[in-house]
């Protein structure tokens, strides 16, 4: 297992925001973190990240403590893009793609090949290599995630967390990034809303309700009638269609 969660108990003043959450994510699948709104689902992303650090519990990489990872070889090998990513002002795509070099670059050391590759890369990756000499500011909310997203695989990461990286985009674009995503080979954590994306395109998933992971296992074992109303309070049936794959038809 490339990361693994064990135990984790994050609290802000007396709630529990995340309570006993152990998981473990195979090498180069997708796990998919779904739950209703204030889950805890943003909140797991930022610890598996390291950005915040447990109450109790542990994240690992490879079996080492993510605590005692240094910060720079953390960011070389994780890559984590929110929810809703801002950056800086006045800077164009190609600069905003170009920081996901920073962890790789020695100080003082130029611009190599290997960053000019992994930028053009990833640029390509989403679509997005005709737009690199436009403005941050002047991008529509979607043309931004998939920039924002640009910058994570510039960085080459090992690991790469997504939190509901789909919002905002139109259903082409929803469709290419989780195709995309799940292409990688990549070892990512993906939190989404849309069940029938996360059935399609996650090899595991995840269901969290008010912090605590109540389900998981496969799409096909997770998604039932029964978890679909007690946590998400919806009423579904399922279609199978004539590739044998499942959709969710809500009443
Ligand atoms: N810094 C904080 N201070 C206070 N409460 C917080 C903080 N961070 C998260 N929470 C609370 O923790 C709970 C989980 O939030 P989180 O953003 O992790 O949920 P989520 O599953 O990602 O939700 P959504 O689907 O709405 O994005 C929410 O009730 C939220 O208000």
């Amino acid at each position: 297992m490339s990361i693994r969660a064990e135990n984790l108990i994050w609290r802000v003043g007396r709630k529990t925001i995340l309570d006993d959450v152990s998981l473990a994510v195979e090498p180069g699948s997708v796990l998919g973190l779904l739950g209703p709104n204030g889950s805890g689902k943003s909140s797991l992303l930022r610890l598996l990240a390291g950005l915040r650090r447990p109450h109790a519990g542990r994240v690992t990489l490879d079996g080492t403590d993510i605590a005692r990872i240094r910060r720079r070889d953390l960011a070389r090998r994780v890559a984590l893009v929110h929810q809703h990513a801002a950056t800086e002002l006045n800077v164009t795509v190609e600069e905003v793609v170009t920081l996901g070099r920073t962890p790789h670059r020695a100080p003082l050391a130029g611009w190599t090949a290997a960053d000019a590759a992994a930028v053009e890369t990833a640029l390509a990756q989403v679509g997005m290599s005709g737009f690199r000499r436009q403005g941050w500011q002047s991008l529509s909310g979607g043309e931004r995630q998939r920039v924002q997203i640009a910058r994570a695989l510039a960085q080459e990461p090992r690991e790469l967390f997504l939190d509901e990286p789909t919002n905002h985009l139109d259903i082409q674009h929803q469709l290419e990034l989780l195709r995309l995503i799940s292409r990688l080979r990549l070892t990512s954590i993906v939190a989404l809303h849309d069940l029938n994306h996360a059935a399609m395109f996650c090899d595991r998933l995840v269901v969290l309700d008010q912090g605590r992971i109540i389900s998981h296992g496969t799409p096909d074992e997770v998604l039932t009638p029964d978890l679909l109303r007690d946590v998400f309070k919806v009423d579904c049936h399922f279609h199978r269609d004539d590739e044998g794959r499942r959709h969710i038809l809500f009443r």
